[in-house]
């Protein structure tokens, strides 16, 4: 029987937490989940899902086969400082943790563990995950088999070189974000072009839907796809005019570039900090 911890209690642990039980991966009670202080969102995961939950390290890590870490960057010393001395080389650690490089994780759990780090996304929580993953050299077939069954259980998976890891967490890491943000704009105009929100969200949704589909499905790239919905002297001519003169396409370019630098800086924060304490 496998034991996974899950060393955070927030939006990302609880995605995972729901992939893995929807898709029976492993027994409830053989899940475990922490967090820092906040009892009530324990408890509410117990309720919710019947995972095991616990303040106890030793009894949250003794014998566990998979670590995750699914704690905000800024907390990865405190809890490696916490966990680190608990940790076996027989268990993976996984990291969720944006920015934050497999030798930092090294280097925080001061031993020759073998770790994945993976960058998934909020649609986790529906199954629809797009996941990178990465794994270090002392990780073993049986354990990237395992991790990628595990986010399998979330969405799509694909190993990747860990140094693509800043620029896939700007792009699909964040991704949920900009398109969330592209409808909120849509549900603005809704507004303002007269439509009933309730109806317009109904259409702006089956658009996305069908949209993403014609992607998967058809051989042709996405400019000819865009220029096929275009009518010369149409509606869509018009307003593609709008966001070319404001640039849009460029912004969310540089929207991408800089959540990629984000995340490396998130990642180089840690780290002269570890280095400045040692
Ligand atoms: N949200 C997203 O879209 C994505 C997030 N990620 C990554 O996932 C990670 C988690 O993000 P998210 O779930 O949104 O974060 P949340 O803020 O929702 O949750 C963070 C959790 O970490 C816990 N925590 C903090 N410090 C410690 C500690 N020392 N020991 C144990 N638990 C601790 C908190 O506990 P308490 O509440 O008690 O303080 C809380 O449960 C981040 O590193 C992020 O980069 C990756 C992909 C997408
Ligand atoms: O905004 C963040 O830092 C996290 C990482 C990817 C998505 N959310």
């Amino acid at each position: 029987m496998r034991k996974i911890t899950i060393i955070g209690a927030g939006s990302m642990s609880e995605a995972l937490i729901s992939g893995m039980i929807a898709n029976q991966f492993i027994e409830t009670k053989s899940l475990w989940v922490t967090n820092r202080s906040n009892r009530s969102r324990l408890a509410t995961l117990q309720q919710k899902y019947q995972v095991s939950t616990s303040y106890d390290i030793e009894e949250l890590l003794n014998g566990a086969d998979m670590v995750i870490l699914a704690i905000k960057p800024k907390d990865a010393g405190a809890a490696m400082e916490n966990i680190k001395s608990h940790l076996s080389k027989k268990t993976l650690l996984v990291s969720v943790l944006a920015g934050i490089s497999i030798q930092t994780l090294e280097e925080l759990s001061n031993s020759h563990l073998a770790i994945v780090r993976a960058m998934p996304n909020t649609s986790a929580t529906i199954g629809k995950s797009a996941t990178a993953l990465a794994n270090n050299n002392n990780s073993t077939k049986e354990q990237i088999e395992l991790v990628d069954k595990m986010f399998k259980t979330i969405g799509l998976t694909r190993f990747i070189e860990e140094e693509h890891l800043d620029a896939v967490t700007g792009l699909s890491g964040s991704g949920p974000a900009y398109f969330y943000y592209l409808v909120e704009a849509m549900e603005k105009s809704a507004i303002e072009i007269g439509l009933d929100p309730k109806l317009a969200k109904e259409l702006i949704i089956q658009t996305l839907l069908g949209t993403a589909e014609m992607l998967n499905v058809s051989q042709k790239p996405s400019h000819q796809l865009r220029r096929e919905v275009t009518s010369p002297g149409g509606t869509t001519e018009a307003g593609i005019r709008i966001l070319e003169q404001h640039q849009v396409q460029e912004a969310f370019i540089q929207c991408i570039i800089q959540a990629t630098n984000q995340s490396k800086k998130l990642g180089s924060a840690l780290k002269n900090k570890l280095t400045s304490t040692l």
